[in-house]
């Protein structure tokens, strides 16, 4: 790569870790430099080089190094080995709070940060209308930040971060507290330096934002760069590996191999879900993955082909079974849902004793970007007239991540509508 904007060279960053303060001090104080601390690598070895315009998304789990990174970047921290060589002008929004002063107003901090990225009182003076018009944080601007609540800290501190022209931005989750009016605000403030040019490098844990912001994710993990590459890409491995890789796989092969079940389905475990009914037919364990590419169903975009499946043990017999599942949204609601009865699939009756796997293969609907949860139902009767046996809820989750601007509208899309238009003056 020509000239990289951000240069890493083999980066660590080590921070000592002390059982209680006593030891600290005992390190301190000890004659001849005995030493009381674990060495921690929050970063270790990291080379990267990123170029002028690139947008990233750095994923990964909660104390992977993502922070740590970025703070490395922006000059916070010093790194214990290697390099890091910046070009161009950096604005960040790190840790909430960060780099302001909690005992001035919220105006002086407006200045005083000015000055740290190198603008005079006038230039402050020429932004300060788009400043506060961003922040949109009324006479609180006039009140010392230390009363501001968390979300009108994000507010100003965006709006001083976007006013100054960077050639690098830095948004590290901040995001996460502003509401969501403010958060479509900042995305198509964000939007608007990508197109500029802009190098943004992002962390957040909401894959739709880094698939719809990035075209490049780095997934770090335990301190190093696991993976790096299209965002897309990326952010289906990640989610796929926090959702199943730590599941001990020989694990998942022996209790298929005990039920007789195939063995070739990821089973997730429903013991932990909160369930009702009268247990004649339990819900053991259930599966949902990409029928196509046979992947787990994790990270979705809407409309691939996937399929749930549920292994049913039978403890008293269901005359006339009638097996569903719904699939609702964040707040519970339901979104849609499929059963037996509607689909007219007689199912026959089960006895006690045996085991069933039951499989629903179908198309998504394109939803809308947000998290979902499947509830997994067997039931006894007809559709009016039934006995609940074991209805599952959140028996697996997924998210909805589809970086294409039409699908984020509406709760579902129906691509399959046809419409008509004539002009009648
Ligand atoms: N000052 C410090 N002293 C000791 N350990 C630290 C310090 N700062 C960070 N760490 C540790 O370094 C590791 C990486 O932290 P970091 O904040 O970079 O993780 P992260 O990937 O941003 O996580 P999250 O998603 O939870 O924000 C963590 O284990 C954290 O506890």
């Amino acid at each position: 790569m020509h000239n990289p904007i951000i240069k890493i060279r083999n980066l660590s960053k080590v921070y000592k870790l002390y059982d209680s303060p006593t030891e600290r001090l005992k390190e301190a104080l000890h004659p001849f430099g005995k030493k009381y601390h674990r060495e921690f690598y929050a970063l270790q070895g990291i080379d990267l080089d990123v170029a002028s315009g690139e947008t990233i998304g750095l994923i990964g789990p909660n104390g992977a190094g993502k922070s740590t990174l970025l703070k490395a970047i922006t000059g916070v921290i010093a790194p214990t080995t290697g390099s890091v060589e910046v070009t161009g002008k950096i604005s960040a929004l790190l840790e909430l709070g960060a780099g302001f002063n909690p005992d001035i107003s919220g105006l002086e901090n407006v200045y005083f940060n000015g000055a740290i990225l190198g603008f005079s009182r006038d230039a402050m003076d020429r932004k300060l209308d788009e400043i506060l018009s961003f922040a949109d944080i009324g006479d609180f601007i006039h009140q010392p930040v230390k009363t501001y609540s968390s979300g009108m800290m994000v507010r100003l501190a965006f709006a001083v971060a976007a006013s100054v022209e960077p050639d690098i931005l830095i948004v590290d989750e901040a995001l996460s507290v502003g509401d969501s009016r403010f958060k479509q605000k900042c995305l198509r403030k964000i939007n608007e330096f990508i197109d500029k040019g802009v190098t943004v490098l992002f962390v957040s844990h909401d894959m739709a934002s880094i698939k719809t912001f990035c075209r490049k994710a780095i997934w770090i993990g335990n301190g190093k760069i696991v993976e790096m590459g299209d965002s897309k890409e990326v952010c289906k491995r990640f989610a796929n590996f926090m959702a199943y890789d730590m599941v001990p796989t020989q694990i998942q092969a022996d209790a298929a191999a005990a039920s007789g079940a195939p063995a070739s389905y990821q089973w997730q475990d429903v013991a932990g879900c909160a369930s009702v009914g009268d247990r004649s037919a339990i819900i053991t364990r259930v599966a949902f993955f990409n029928s196509e590419t046979e992947e787990p169903a994790e990270l979705l975009e809407g409309g691939e082909p996937v399929a749930f499946v549920m292994e049913l043990q039978v403890k008293e017999p269901v005359l006339q079974p009638i097996l569903s599942i719904d699939i609702k949204n964040s707040l519970g609601i339901l979104i849609f849902g499929v059963n037996s009865f509607f689909l007219e699939k007689e199912i026959p009756e089960m006895a006690a004793g045996e085991a069933h796997v039951v499989k629903f293969s179908f198309r998504l609907p394109y939803l809308k970007n947000g998290n979902y949860s499947l509830t997994a139902a067997v039931a006894d009767g007809t559709y009016h007239s039934h006995v609940q046996n074991h209805i599952v809820h959140e028996a697996v989750t997924f998210q909805i991540a589809n970086r294409d601007l039409q699908f984020r509208h509406y709760t579902v899309v129906n691509k399959e509508c046809d419409i008509e238009y004539d002009r009648i003056r």
